[in-house]
């Protein structure tokens, strides 16, 4: 019954004033996995994300997420839902310290129940749980540093901390790797890995060999349709993606 996938989409198409930038893209992303997607500038991932978590309405076509159809569910329901964006929905606050933000995040996801926030041992517990999510990621040792003040991989790294006090059983990545220097991308890559434990990770990432080291499933768009898919060792070799990276180095990495 289609079980294994958790987002499936059918005929997902975007057109901007007569520009179709995504055209038709049909998307599994089977559960507990990561499947990134790839192609060159232009090619409509973002679009693609902007479409799936609701950012942008439909053209046409239609989502689902466990089988439930959210093709016209509101972003915020989405998150609820357990599909969490991160990087946009998850800002961290600069002048927070690594673990306020954490506890922030929390915080959003209980809710300000009076009641709740009444009791010091529910506090305590929270400060408990921020404290282990800032270990998941690693920056634990920067716990009491305002979050302006990290270096940019840790802050993603955060981030990511902020987003899994969401509790997500989905995280869409966009461009993860952006901006950082080798050592952040190496510790961030690990991070991802350990997140995508008992989770599903659907990504945007132009870094193809944390692609190939990451992904078990990659789909190509090129001009807003899907080119191919497959683990990398296949789509690494298929011709009609080669020439749409032209050198750009898929293929490289196999
Ligand atoms: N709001 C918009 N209005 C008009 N055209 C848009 C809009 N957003 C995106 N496009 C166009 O849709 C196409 C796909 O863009 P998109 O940003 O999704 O590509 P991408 O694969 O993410 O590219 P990149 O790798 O450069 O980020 C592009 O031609 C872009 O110019």
């Amino acid at each position: 019954m289609g079980d294994d996938f958790i987002v499936e989409t059918k005929n997902l198409t975007k057109e901007f004033k007569g520009f179709v930038a995504v055209s038709d893209v049909n998307l599994k992303v089977r559960r507990h996995t990561i499947h990134a997607l790839i192609g060159p500038n232009g090619a409509g991932k973002t679009t693609c994300f902007n479409l799936i978590t609701k950012f942008l309405p439909l053209s046409r076509g239609t989502i689902t997420l466990n089988g439930r159809d959210i093709t016209n569910t509101a972003p915020a329901d989405i998150a609820r839902l357990g599909m969490v964006r991160s990087f946009q929905i998850s800002a961290v606050f600069g002048h927070l310290t690594a673990l306020e933000n954490v506890r922030v995040a929390l915080q959003r996801k209980l809710g300000t129940s009076f009641q709740f926030w009444k009791s010091d041992k529910s506090l305590a517990e929270l400060n408990d749980r921020a404290e282990e999510l800032l270990v998941d990621v690693g920056v634990q040792e920067y716990r009491d540093i305002p979050a302006g003040e990290l270096s940019y991989g840790r802050k993603r790294a955060l981030e990511i901390a902020t987003t899994l006090a969401l509790d997500p059983e989905m995280l869409l990545l966009d461009e993860p790797m952006a901006g950082m220097g080798t050592e952040d991308v190496a510790r961030t890559a690990e991070l991802i890995k350990r997140v995508s434990k008992d989770r599903t990770i659907l990504m945007v990432e132009h870094n193809l060999s944390v692609v190939a080291d990451l992904s078990d499933t990659i789909t190509v768009l090129k001009l807003g349709k899907v080119l191919a898919e497959g683990p990398y060792s296949e789509i690494s070799q298929n011709p009609e993606v080669i020439e749409a990276y032209m050198g750009h180095g898929v293929g490289s990495h196999a």
